[in-house]
């Protein structure tokens, strides 16, 4: 029998097929909707993943698995991106026992904030971060579920660095790889699902 490459996670041990497998499951949970929110666009909808929580624990366990793999335990903080992005942002963070700092839009967070407007594809934003929520020289992972135009998460990426942190990876769930978002992003992007 072939030798099977298994992966590294803390505690944690999987091989390839039950991996890919994993990840077949994960993706036959997001639905696809015609022309929401708006004329033209398919939109992916992760929430049906979120309702079977073994579906949730193979998502955080599979994340957990790439950003040990690839950074062992170099991050500072996970930042979350409004407001799907918290849902995930927030777990990993928790599992890795570090810091949640949340991206939001205008308006909603208290104190000095720094903003910059984005653009997606169905619409436009002005962002924000609470500017002492990060210090200088921390090591930053931002998380979304999904990357389509890369608007966003272009300009989550710019508010980082005007902290003078580093953005280490960008991680998001579902990637519309026709919109070819991860050209806008001045990061590396990883992606869990590619459509
Ligand atoms: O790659 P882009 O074209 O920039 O699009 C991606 C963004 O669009 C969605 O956010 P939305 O503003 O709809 O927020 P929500 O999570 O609050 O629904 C999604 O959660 C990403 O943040
Ligand atoms: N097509 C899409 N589906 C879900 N969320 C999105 N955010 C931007 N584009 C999206």
């Amino acid at each position: 029998m072939a030798e099977e490459k298994v992966s590294s996670e803390k505690n944690t041990k999987k091989t390839e097929k039950t991996v890919s497998k994993d990840l077949d499951y994960i993706k036959s949970k997001i639905t696809k909707h015609e022309n929401f929110p708006k004329e033209g666009v398919l939109f992916y909808d992760i929430f049906p993943a979120l309702r079977d929580s073994k579906c949730l624990d193979m998502i955080i366990t599979r994340l957990l698995s790439h950003i040990y793999d690839e950074f062992g335990n170099k991050v500072d903080v996970i930042c979350g991106l409004d407001s799907r992005g918290f849902l995930f942002g927030t777990v990993l963070s928790l599992r890795m026992g570090i810091a949640f700092v949340p991206i939001r839009k205008k308006g909603k967070l208290p104190g000095k904030c720094i903003s910059l407007k984005s653009t997606k594809e169905y619409g436009s934003d002005v962002l924000e971060i609470q500017s002492d929520a990060i210090l200088p020289g921390q090591s930053v992972i931002l998380v979304d579920d999904l990357l389509a135009t890369g608007g966003t998460l272009n300009s989550s990426v710019q508010l980082i660095q005007f902290l003078n942190a580093t953005v280490l990876e960008c991680i998001v769930i579902i990637e519309l790889l026709q919109l070819k978002g991860r050209d806008k992003v001045p990061s590396s992007v990883f992606s869990l699902l590619s459509f």
